[in-house]
């Protein structure tokens, strides 16, 4: 077995045990680590007919078994897990080895392992993965960055695992350093983003108008072959209508799901860069912020019997909700890709703007029917400043404005919370705005702490003595 097998991994759960799967499908031959006999095992008896996979427990049979340079992939939770991987495996790799990070690891983590292996000779690639269990084994999209030269080497392999929007593969190169797994976290607040607002469409039509899920599950399946057609708005459409077994009523499950977010960080830390840049992505922010909230269920509990909502029930337009759900789902990837196009510059990662869209045409989470429209922005301009300043976007958004402006107005007379939805709205009329009210913050920021500022009729600095009367 020794040198024998293309293809290794380590961590073999969910995501790792479907990839390694669909690369022995490809005709690749495979070996996972897992510290678990029964993983290694459960893989092998996974395996279809005719496909060379193996399980192996041990790291040195494991590292011995690969071919030279060795290529191996971690799918192992974020943070120590993947120091102890590298630990464990380093004194096993021999120069030019090429070790990829598939999780969604933090990427100021994989930029101090980059430095780490460098002087070793081993090629450590951040790689974002996005499409879940069945994305991984059926198609995920991929998204690699690091050492350009010895990219040549995983590209066949990952070409033929990923998904493809039409004959492309959802995969490319994403630049230099960390930049697939900053890409990868940009893509989870967007992520973020969109399930906050159609959350928020949730909201509206079940607790403001009394919709059952039998038309929640209708409207969404609906709104899932027009604009709105994506893989969130889709598989909404079908949790609806998914009954809990062990009810006897054969109640739908999402009625008895506990209403406190979970998050594994990729949300915050994409928020927290863009404040670090600084760039302004206030809808992904939301998002989070409104995760946050969730958890304090008790707190939520004792404020709804003290301030008790007065709102009547409401009769929702469902056209005007598609047009600001439409809406909002641009701004929100519009911050994303605003904020990929400044780190790139600010870190000096060089991510191709249009890869990275056509990359997220298939396969991943965030998959939907607006992607070649931007497309077509960075087909146009690879530098494109704001994808909302191509004129094909202003004529998308342009007949839904009043939709969203609508649904807001009337949200927010019923007491229903639309902050997705309202940041959306906030930060499109702030970012058209010629004149922003920030001339005052200067003057209240001049006034007490003497931090002066610049005029609009003359050039240089200034400070003014405001209170010296007093
Ligand atoms: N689930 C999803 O939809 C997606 C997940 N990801 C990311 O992919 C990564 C893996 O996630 P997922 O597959 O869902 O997680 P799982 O928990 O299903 O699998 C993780 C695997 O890692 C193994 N592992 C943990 N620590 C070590 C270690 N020190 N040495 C060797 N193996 C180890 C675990 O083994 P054991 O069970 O023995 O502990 C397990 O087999 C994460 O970073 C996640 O954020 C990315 C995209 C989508
Ligand atoms: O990367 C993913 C999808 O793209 C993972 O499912 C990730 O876990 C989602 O993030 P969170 O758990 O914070 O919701």
């Amino acid at each position: 077995m020794e040198g024998t097998f293309d293809f290794g991994m380590i961590g073999i759960g969910v995501m790792g045990s479907n990839l390694l799967l669909n690369i022995a499908d490809q005709g690749y031959s495979v070996i996972g680590f897992d510290l678990k006999e029964e993983r290694a095992r459960a893989l092998e008896e996974a395996a279809r007919p005719g496909s060379t996979v193996k399980g192996v427990t041990d790291i040195a049979a494991f590292a011995a078994a690969l071919k030279s340079p060795r290529k191996i992939m971690m799918l192992v939770p974020a943070g120590k897990p993947v120091d102890a991987v590298i630990a464990n495996l380093l004194p096993h790799l021999r120069e030019g080895d090429i070790l990829i990070d598939g999780g969604n690891s933090y990427y100021k983590d994989t930029q101090a392992r980059i430095r780490q292996l460098q002087p070793q000779g081993i090629h450590f690639f951040g790689m974002g993965v996005s499409g879940g269990e069945l994305g991984a084994r059926l198609g995920p999209s991929m998204m690699p960055g690091g050492d350009e030269e010895a990219y040549r080497y995983l590209r066949p392999i990952l070409e033929s695992v990923a998904a493809r929007a039409g004959d492309q593969p959802c995969v490319a190169y994403m630049g230099r350093d960390a930049a697939g797994h900053y890409v990868k976290m940009v893509h989870n607040g967007i992520e973020y983003a969109l399930m906050q607002l159609i959350s928020e469409a949730y909201d509206l039509l079940h607790r403001g108008a009394g919709y059952d899920n039998q038309r929640l599950s209708d409207l969404f399946n609906r709104w899932n072959e027009g604009a709105l057609r994506s893989y969130l708005v889709g598989i909404t459409g079908e949790i609806f209508r998914v009954v809990d077994e062990n009810d006897p009523n054969h109640l739908q499950l999402v009625d008895k799901i506990l209403d406190q977010a979970g998050s594994k960080g990729t949300g915050k830390w994409t928020s927290q860069d863009a404040m670090d840049i600084p760039v302004s992505v206030p809808t992904i922010d939301t998002a989070v912020a409104l995760r946050d909230l969730s958890v304090y269920k008790e707190q939520r509990a004792a404020a709804a019997r003290l301030y008790p909502r007065t709102g009547t029930k409401l009769t929702v337009n469902e056209q005007e909700l598609e047009d600001a759900l439409g809406f909002a789902f641009v701004i929100a990837y519009a911050q994303g890709l605003s904020l990929l196009r400044e780190a790139s510059k600010a870190y000096g990662l060089h991510i191709p703007m249009r890869a990275v869209v056509q990359v997220w045409k298939a396969g991943c989470i965030i998959r939907s029917g607006l992607l070649p429209l931007f497309e077509q922005v960075f087909a146009e301009n690879a530098d494109a400043a704001s994808i909302l300043l191509h004129p094909a976007i202003a004529e998308w958004l342009g007949p839904r404005e009043k939709g969203l402006r609508s649904t807001i107005a009337q949200a927010v007379g019923a007491g229903i919370p639309l902050a997705g939805l309202s940041s959306a709205l906030a930060y499109f009329d702030a970012w058209r705005s010629e004149r922003l009210p920030t001339n005052l913050i200067q003057a209240q920021r001049d006034y007490f702490g003497a931090h002066t500022y610049r005029r609009t009729d003359r050039e240089g600095v200034f400070h003014t003595e405001w209170h010296k009367d007093e």
